[in-house]
C-alpha cells in the first residue's frame, strides 16, 4: 500500500511522513530528498540552474520511479507535487492520498522560520510570504482538495493519524 502526504510547504509532510512509516512498518521516502540524492543536488540548487520547469520534469519521474516499485511505502511529497504533469491522478490511482490541510496563517508562521531553504519562498517579507501562500494555495487546493483523505492541522503524535488512516489500510 503507497500511501502519499501531500499538501503546502510548512504542512508537516517530512516531518510526519517518518513517524508515521515507522508506527505503520513501512518504509518511507521523502520526494524531494529522493531527487537531492538521485541527481546530487538539492532543489534550491536545481531552481537556481536549471530552473522550476526542470525541476516538475524530475519531480514526476522520480515519483513515477516510486510507484513503479510498489510496496508498503509512505511517501512524503514536495508542496507542488500534486499541482503538476498529471501527479495527483498517478498518486490516488496508485494508493491514498492524505491532505495535510493548515491554514495560511499558521503555514506562513512556521515557513517564516525556514524560509531560505525553500526557493519559492527565498527573500519574502514577511507580508510577501502570507500574501504568496494565500494566492498558491488559492490555486492548489484545487489539486489538494482530490486527496482521499484531508487531515485539518495534523498533530505530531502520529498515532491519531494512525487512527484517522485505519479504514483506508484495512481495505489494501
Ligand atoms: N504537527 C506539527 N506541529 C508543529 N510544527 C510542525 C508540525 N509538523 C511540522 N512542523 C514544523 O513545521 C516546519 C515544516 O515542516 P516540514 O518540513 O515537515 O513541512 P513539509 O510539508 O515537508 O514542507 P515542504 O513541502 O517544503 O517539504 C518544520 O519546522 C517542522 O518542525
Ligand atoms: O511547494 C512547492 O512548489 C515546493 C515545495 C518543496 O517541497 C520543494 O519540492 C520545492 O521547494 C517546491
Ligand atoms: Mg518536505
Amino acid at each position: 500500500m503507497l500511501i502519499f502526504l501531500i499538501g503546502f510547504m510548512g504542512s508537516g509532510k517530512t516531518t510526519l511522513g517518518k513517524p508515521l512509516a515507522a508506527r505503520l512498518g513501512y518504509r518511507f521516502i521523502d520526494l524531494d530528498k529522493a531527487i537531492e540524492e538521485g541527481e546530487g543536488s538539492t532543489v534550491g540548487e536545481i531552481f537556481a540552474v536549471r530552473g522550476e520547469a526542470h525541476f516538475r520534469t524530475l519531480e514526476h519521474k522520480y515519483l513515477q520511479d516510486i510507484v513503479s516499485h510498489g510496496g508498503d511505502l509512505v511517501v512524503s511529497t514536495g508542496g507542488g507535487t500534486p499541482c503538476f504533469g498529471g501527479n495527483m491522478e498517478l498518486m490516488n490511482a496508485s494508493g491514498v492520498t492524505v491532505y495535510f490541510k493548515l491554514s495560511p496563517a499558521m503555514l506562513a508562521d512556521r515557513l517564516s522560520a525556514a524560509k531560505v531553504c525553500r526557493p519559492l519562498l527565498a527573500g519574502k517579507s514577511p507580508e510577501e510570504l502570507l500574501r504568496y501562500i494565500v494566492d498558491t494555495l488559492a490555486v492548489r487546493e484545487a489539486y489538494y482538495g482530490r486527496a482521499n483523505v484531508v487531515v485539518a492541522n495534523p498533530s505530531r503524535d502520529v498515532a491519531k493519524l494512525v487512527a484517522i488512516l485505519g479504514p483506508y489500510l484495512s481495505r489494501s
